[in-house]
């Protein structure tokens, strides 16, 4: 974890107005330059410049790379990184030897805050710079596109057959396009409706407003009228942004007690200030609650930034932030690399949440790089959560962040009761899953006209599917992981890699029929127990693989804000931010789920989910209760969440960690080894493990098979540096990594501060 670095990055204050070109000049008298290019090599390399050309860092061109050319970007002398894990300082080359740059594009140059940035990220994380630049080159140099069709009212058909989701759309069209998406958000549709609505006659389309010709968000189009707690916490929001320089500010707060209103207060300071502000989610399902929210309090939509996008207003979008014309930005991790002109504020919210955390090719935390974006741009970063990570309480703790605290709910609401069932004394039927006293309470709420939910982190019908003749388990052919049963869709699947096969009728070990039992429950197997208990009750089911896209996900939560679902079932995605005013009454099939697994951080992670599950009930005027089902009642996870002092469990969590170095008492870092062949792959891991540095202080653990041994096809071993807080690894990592040889068979990669332990 970054936030925790003994020594912060220093913040430099990015120039504001544009410097003249000053090409470097080196003492051999020949205009060198430092091109970074889209490439994994270690850094930038040098050019001369020609006599006729200036060239200023950020600036795109063209340069010659062994017989072919490739775009660059002209970068900075002095790598940003912080010399305790910067990387060492590339050989100066003979001027004799540098080739000049051919050309400089017209394209836009890339900030100095992006910059600083890219070097940061890669040094900090050992990355090739050059592989973080790769994408943004082709962003920079493509220009913005020809603007994207929109929805507008107009003349009806005289056959237009009208549905009550059609009226829904017409009454939200206008004069002003709108996207499908947009249009199906505000009508509470899917866009299939929009889209079947326009194919019949009912909208026509007319280009849209490049982004940055629409209002930019108007700080006083509606500010709330904040509880004395709240407008406490907004000002010194509000002072951080205004005084202009790098702060660490923890924003806590109970669920449901308008952190999101609050914070949108420093939000509202940056646009004053005429400046752009970052605001992170943790995933983009949530966005389009999100985005109505900020459209009620600014008066337009801010620029959404994610992996679905489509490529052309990914596009305008990148140009929009670029010019300084996108002034908000919500977005997923990878929102950290857009190149923000003028940053004013980093929001990070959830900032506890686990899936801040890239482990995909490149490993890196989205909540910690944030605090580094900010710091880097000399603004303040904000994190926002009711459940705090022990990472940023101890940086709270160490003084390094400001700790404010919202206490109460808004607008009188209290926070719902918790009550364990003790499982060994409350069990379920026979071949169920629901504890009589879950059922009873469901059948109260729903009586009652309020709303129910569900919560089992397991999509699937069952986690596990065995012969009862013979045992045999089906397993997936590419990973260490079980089959998991879709029922719905007739099949078993792998949840790491993707394997379908189709259910079989005989057991393909012992050949016996009928003998494949599913064990163990998923949500679709919990909706099949709702079902058959409440015939009459409208359920909804939401978990990642029945909501696609945020589009989905707006429609299913308009569906149970406007009460037209009784009863919610749904995984993980059901725990996030979410306002559902009726929901009353939270039922957690299995809180002990994520307990196994020996993770270092599964104790606290339950904590924090099952409390933020649990926050979605009674968020208005009724109270809110939440059941736990559990076999374990006295673990101190479960007696943390029905006390609900999570103060006195992340003591507890602290006082076990700080003795051993574990984090955030130290430094983590992760070699995970893997090759087609395990038997390259052992012998890879053995020699990294033979050259493990051998230092007082440092522990390496490993190698050791990945609990997840195969993946996707590839075996895999693990090794793990452990060090105290005051040790850089990365000159360490470097060093051990350079006394290898790595096959061109066989991959190893480093995650720095690993997450996760598979
Ligand atoms: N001062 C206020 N005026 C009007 N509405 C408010 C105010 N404060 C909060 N609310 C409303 O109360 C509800 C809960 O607030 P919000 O979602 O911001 O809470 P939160 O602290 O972010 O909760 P969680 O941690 O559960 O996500 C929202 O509908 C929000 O709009
Ligand atoms: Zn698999």
């Amino acid at each position: 974890m970054i936030s925790s670095l003994d020594q912060p990055p220093r913040a430099q204050k990015p120039k504001r107005t544009a410097t003249p070109a000053q090409p470097s000049l080196s003492v051999d008298d020949i205009a060198r330059v430092k091109v970074l290019l889209p490439l994994p090599f270690p850094g930038p390399l040098d050019y001369r410049v020609p006599d006729d050309m200036v060239l200023s860092p950020g600036e795109i061109v063209v340069v010659p790379l062994g017989r072919r050319e490739e775009l660059g970007c002209v970068w900075d002398d002095e790598s940003a990184a912080p010399p305790d894990f910067a990387p060492p300082p590339a050989r100066v080359v003979e001027a004799s030897k540098l080739r000049a740059v051919c050309t400089r594009s017209d394209a836009p140059p890339f900030p100095p805050g992006w910059r600083r940035f890219i070097d940061w990220v890669a040094a900090y994380t050992l990355a090739p710079p050059g592989l973080l630049l790769a994408t943004a080159l082709r962003m920079q140099v493509s220009p913005a596109p020809r603007p994207a069709l929109g929805w507008v009212r107009c003349e009806m058909p005289p056959d237009l057959r009208l549905t009550d989701s059609r009226r829904a759309v017409l009454a939200q069209a206008s004069a002003v396009p709108l996207t499908t998406t947009d249009l199906a958000r505000m009508a509470g549709v899917s866009s299939g409706v929009v889209r079947g609505l326009a194919d019949a006659g009912g909208l026509r389309s007319v280009p849209m407003a490049p982004v940055g010709s629409s209002p930019s968000p108007d700080p006083e189009f509606a500010p709330p009228d904040l509880s004395t707690e709240q407008t406490e916490a907004a000002q010194v929001l509000v002072d951080a942004v205004k005084a202009d320089r790098f702060q660490g500010i923890l924003l806590e707060g109970v669920t449901g007690s308008g952190k999101t209103e609050v914070y949108l207060e420093a939000v509202a300071e940056a646009l004053r200030a005429g400046r752009q502000a970052l605001v992170l989610l943790p995933e983009i399902a949530l966005s389009a609650q999100w985005v109505d929210r900020f459209a009620r309090r600014f008066g337009t939509a801010p620029a959404l930034w994610h992996s679905d996008l489509s490529p052309g207003l990914r596009r305008a979008t990148w140009h929009g932030v670029l010019s300084g014309e996108a002034r908000v930005v919500v977005g997923a991790r990878s929102a950290l690399f857009l190149p923000f002109r003028d940053l004013g504020v980093v929001v990070i919210d959830e900032e506890h949440e686990t899936a801040f955390k890239q482990e995909d090719g490149f490993f890196y935390h989205g909540r910690d790089m944030g605090v580094v974006r900010a710091s880097l741009s000399g603004v303040p970063a904000i994190l926002v959560s009711a459940t705090p990570s022990l990472e940023t309480l101890a940086n709270v703790e160490s003084g390094r962040y400001r700790h404010l605290i919202l206490t109460s709910r808004h607008g009188g609401a209290t926070l719902p009761s918790v009550t364990l069932i003790d499982m060994r004394i409350d069990p379920p039927e026979r071949g169920t899953f629901l504890s009589p006293v879950l059922v009873t309470a469901m059948e109260e709420t729903m009586a009652r006209g309020e709303q129910a939910m569900l919560f089992l982190n397991r999509r699937g019908y069952a986690p596990l599917t065995l012969c009862r003749s013979c045992g045999h388990r089906m397993q997936c052919p590419n990973c260490t992981a079980w089959l998991v049963e879709h029922r719905a869709r007739g099949i078993l699947t792998c949840h790491h890699c993707g394997h379908v096969e189709p259910i079989p009728e005989t057991c393909p070990s012992c050949g016996a029929a009928g003998s494949l039992t599913p064990i163990g429950p998923g949500i679709e197997r919990v909706l099949e127990e709702a079902r058959a208990r409440f015939p009459d009750a409208r359920i909804l089911v939401m978990a990642s693989d029945t909501l696609g896209s945020p589009d989905a996900t707006a429609h299913a939560v308009h569906q149970i804000s406007n009460r037209e679902v009784d009863l919610v079932i749904g995984t993980q995605i059901v725990a996030k931010g979410w306002h559902f005013p009726h929901l009353t009454l939270v039922g957690v099939v299995d809180a002990d789920l994520g307990l196994g697994g020996g993770d270092l951080r599964a104790a606290e992670r339950t904590v924090q989910l099952l409390h933020q599950v649990a926050g979605r009930a009674g968020r208005a005027s009724a109270p809110g209760h939440v059941l736990l089902q559990s076999y374990a009642c006295d673990h101190p996870v479960m007696l943390a969440l029905a006390s609900q002092d999570f103060r006195a469990f992340m003591d507890q969590e602290a006082a076990q960690r700080r003795p051993g170095h574990w984090p955030p008492y130290g430094r983590l870092a992760a070699l995970i080894v893997s090759a087609t062949s395990a038997d390259v792959a052992d012998t890879l891991a053995n020699a990294l493990g033979d050259a493990a540095p051998d230092q007082p202080g440092i522990a390496v653990l490993g190698p050791a098979p990945a609990p997840l041994a195969m993946l996707r096809g590839r075996h895999r071993r693990r090794l793990l540096l452990r060090a105290p807080r005051n040790v850089a690894l990365q000159p360490i990592l470097r060093a051990w990594r350079a006394r290898v040889t790595i096959p061109a068979q066989a991959r190893v990669d480093i995650d720095i501060d690993p997450v996760s332990f598979l």
